[in-house]
């Protein structure tokens, strides 16, 4: 009698992580693999020192694919939105299953909207995407800095000590905290963060012909997402940006066409710039490239190095 081997899933600590990783367990489990979270601590979860001083893009990455390459787990899963868009060598993302919902929410006090929040009200996000999208569509609100994991921010509004934050839908319904939301964000008006609502598999190279794992990762990968992700991961990289650049991007694929959208902010608000194709899914990683050039010859570029 062969036993299966067993397959450990390195995961970050937070429940969002956590959540995230054992949804992509159980899909491997129901494949028949036999499957083990190992839980690891980041430096961009035990600090709260601000992303940029920690070596930006990358942080929550980066002890999670230190682990994977030391043969310490087999596999790993990111949010794809945290995921720097140079590859690492001797990895792969192997599976992008289904995605999440793409799109930002609001979460108020008392139930309030964009609309109806009041002059001076105090929001919360750490992200310079979303503080430019809000000094953009609401230059009266005043924006707060903050760090920490999705129960620490709600629990600035909870506490009274934010009017509101502003979160990505996709983790909360993944931690059932879709209660929270008090209103979903138009992707048209609010584009989020590219790659946002994707979760990403990462294996070792040498694992990604051949093996069980692999087979099993290729019956939860979904090649719409992987499409989309790919065009808005690329628009990213072609404006030589990183995760917290003031840029959005949404890409769908729809009756076999792909259309990428992607948009870029002036950080200090007042100004945006939108751009948008569409072609074949297989031309993802162009059609991406192409958005972000008429981007930066819209003017862009100035937003997002400067
Ligand atoms: N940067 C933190 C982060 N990375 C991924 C998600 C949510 C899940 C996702 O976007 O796939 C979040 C929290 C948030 O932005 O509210």
């Amino acid at each position: 009698m062969t036993a299966v081997a067993l397959t450990r899933i390195g995961t970050r600590a937070s429940r969002l992580a956590r959540t995230q990783t054992q949804t992509v367990a159980d899909a491997l489990t129901a494949a028949g693999l036999r499957t083990e979270l190992v839980p690891m601590t980041s430096e961009g979860d035990r600090s709260r020192a601000s992303l940029a001083s920690l070596g930006g893009t990358g942080v929550f990455a980066a002890v999670l694919r230190t682990a994977l390459l030391a043969g310490e787990c087999d596999a790993v899963v990111h949010s794809l939105k945290d995921l720097p868009t140079t590859p690492h060598p001797g990895l792969v993302v192997a599976a992008t299953p289904p995605r999440e919902d793409a799109r930002d929410a609001l979460c108020a006090r008392d139930g309030l909207t964009l609309a109806t929040l009041p002059a001076g009200a105090r929001v919360g996000t750490g992200s310079p995407r979303r503080a430019a999208q809000l000094r953009t569509a609401r230059p009266d609100l005043e924006v707060v800095d903050i760090r920490g994991n999705v129960d620490t921010r709600l629990g600035f509004v909870s506490d009274g000590e934010l009017d509101a934050v502003i979160l990505a839908a996709a983790g909360l319904r993944r931690i059932g905290r879709a209660d929270a939301i008090t209103v979903e964000l138009g992707l048209d008006t609010w584009p989020g963060a590219p790659g946002q609502g994707v979760l990403a598999v990462e294996i070792r190279e040498g694992d990604a012909t051949g093996t069980p794992l692999a087979a099993a990762l290729a019956g939860i990968h979904d090649v719409d997402a992987w499409a989309a992700a790919t065009a808005e991961r690329s628009l990213l990289a072609t404006l030589e940006a990183g995760c917290a650049a003031p840029v959005g991007a949404t890409a769908t694929v729809s009756d076999g066409v792909l259309t990428v959208s992607g948009s870029a902010y002036r950080p200090g608000g007042g100004e945006s710039r939108t751009a948008t194709a569409s072609g074949r899914p297989d031309e993802a990683a162009a059609i991406g490239s192409a958005v972000a050039a008429d981007l930066i010859a819209a003017g862009a570029g100035a937003w997002i190095t400067g």
